[in-house]
């Protein structure tokens, strides 16, 4: 077999459509040898596209699929030598758990001696807490146990590209954080570039080195988990990516003294100094705040420096508890606290917005304002060739 593993999967001005859907609109990126380059975005984004694109069985209208120094857009699909997890499963109805994971070593060409097949699929169902169910067929397995099958599937393979389409949407809560990391732990050790499509935005964060947000076929941003977390590039990242995510209010900026406050119906913020900098080169006033749930927090009504406002909903959730606060004019903000605040809904209350819980877009381009977008990219610019540097991880995302 020849070792392509080390490869770069580079992915280069990607463009498909069909009918009147423009699937991938001009996706760039690049996975290095080793990496998890995870995708995240709303239903119908285009991740998957993406994923068949890479894996030969979509043609691109435009651009192209390189590993390291070879194209791969005239190779067909059973020579790309890419495991593909499908998010449909694609089990062999009528081969076993075991037999359906086995079928890719056994196929000409799986690059991995006989005798130690089944010893690395038993491993692999194990981790997936599957042993047991190895000599089912699929059609009698939960549609949890179906995902994982089709996991244990592409996981034992050696290929040069892993490619996961929502490999632990369906598995409840609990094994999807254990299985998560299990998971994680187990690409870090390959050689090869892994996509994980995902449409849940923290896991994106947990299990990817890198993160890409899709929305519409484009690339909003990519980066590293806690520059997506902390630095969304637009809008669309800010709403998408947290539990919950940014508010994200339309207003206006407005000269105040020397201060500039951000404006609306039933809010008046002064912007912190980091903030009006950038507001302050702003080319629209119109402008919109979002407002991180996490670093917000409830206070009296004429507490000092307080927005006024009120209680609108109150949901408790053991660890933490999600507060919608409401200012006059109907528009919500959304509060993570950990301690049990005793709240009641409809009392009046204030809210404290700390400088680091703010973020400002331009409303009409929906992009973050110029000195945080200088941080930002929706282009990949990683060169593979130089030694990464390891991702900090934060207690906030909950790796
Ligand atoms: N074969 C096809 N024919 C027509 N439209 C398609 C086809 N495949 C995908 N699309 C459209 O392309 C867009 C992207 O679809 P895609 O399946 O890539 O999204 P996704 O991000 O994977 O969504 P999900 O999370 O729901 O799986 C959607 O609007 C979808 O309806």
């Amino acid at each position: 077999m020849t070792s392509l593993a080390r490869s770069v999967l580079a992915l280069t001005g990607l463009r498909k459509r069909f009918g009147a859907t423009l699937a991938l609109d001009g996706v760039t990126l690049s996975v290095g040898p080793g990496e998890v380059l995870a995708i995240t975005g709303p239903s119908g984004a285009g991740k998957t596209t993406l994923c068949r694109v890479v894996a030969g069985l979509e043609t691109p209208d435009e651009g192209s699929v390189r590993y390291g120094s070879e194209p791969m857009d005239d190779v067909a699909p059973g020579r790309r030598r890419v495991a593909f997890m499908f998010e449909s499963y694609a089990l062999y109805p009528h081969l076993s758990v075991r037999d359906n994971a086995l079928s890719p070593l056994r196929a000409p060409g799986g690059g991995i001696p006989r005798e130690r097949h089944r010893a690395i699929v038993d491993e692999t169902l194990g981790l997936l807490e599957i042993a047991h169910l190895a000599d089912r067929l699929p059609g009698a397995l939960s549609g949890g146990q179906k995902q994982r099958a089709a996991l244990a599937r592409a996981l034992v393979q050696q290929p040069r590209a892993l490619l996961l389409d929502e490999p632990i949407s369906h598995l409840d809560a609990k094994l999807r954080h254990k299985l998560r990391g299990a998971i994680r732990q187990r690409l870090m050790t390959r050689e090869s570039p892994s996509i994980w499509s995902t449409p849940d935005g923290l896991e994106a964060l947990s299990v990817g080195d890198r993160v890409a947000v899709i929305d519409r076929g484009r690339i909003e941003q990519i980066g590293a988990p806690e520059d997506i977390w902390l630095r969304p590039a637009t809008m669309t990242v800010a709403r998408l990516i947290g539990d919950p995510p940014m508010s994200v209010l339309s207003g206006e900026l407005e000269g105040e003294g020397d201060a500039l406050v951000f404006a609306r119906e039933g809010l008046r913020l002064p912007l912190p100094a980091g903030l009006a900098a950038d507001a302050a080169r702003a080319t629209s006033r119109r402008v919109s705040l979002g407002l991180r749930a996490g670093a917000l927090s409830l206070a009296a009504e004429d507490a000092a420096g307080a927005a006024r406002g009120e209680i609108y909903s109150h949901e408790p959730f053991g660890k933490h508890e999600i507060i919608t606060f409401s200012v006059a004019g109907g528009a919500q903000i959304k509060i993570k606290t950990r301690t049990a605040a005793r709240v009641r809904i409809g009392e009046a209350a204030g809210l404290i917005c700390p400088p680091d819980a703010l973020a400002l877009f331009d409303t009409e381009t929906g992009r973050a304002l110029p000195a945080s977008a200088a941080r930002h990219t929706t282009h990949d610019t990683r060169d593979h060739a130089r030694p990464q540097a390891a991702v900090a991880t934060t207690g906030d995302l909950g790796r």
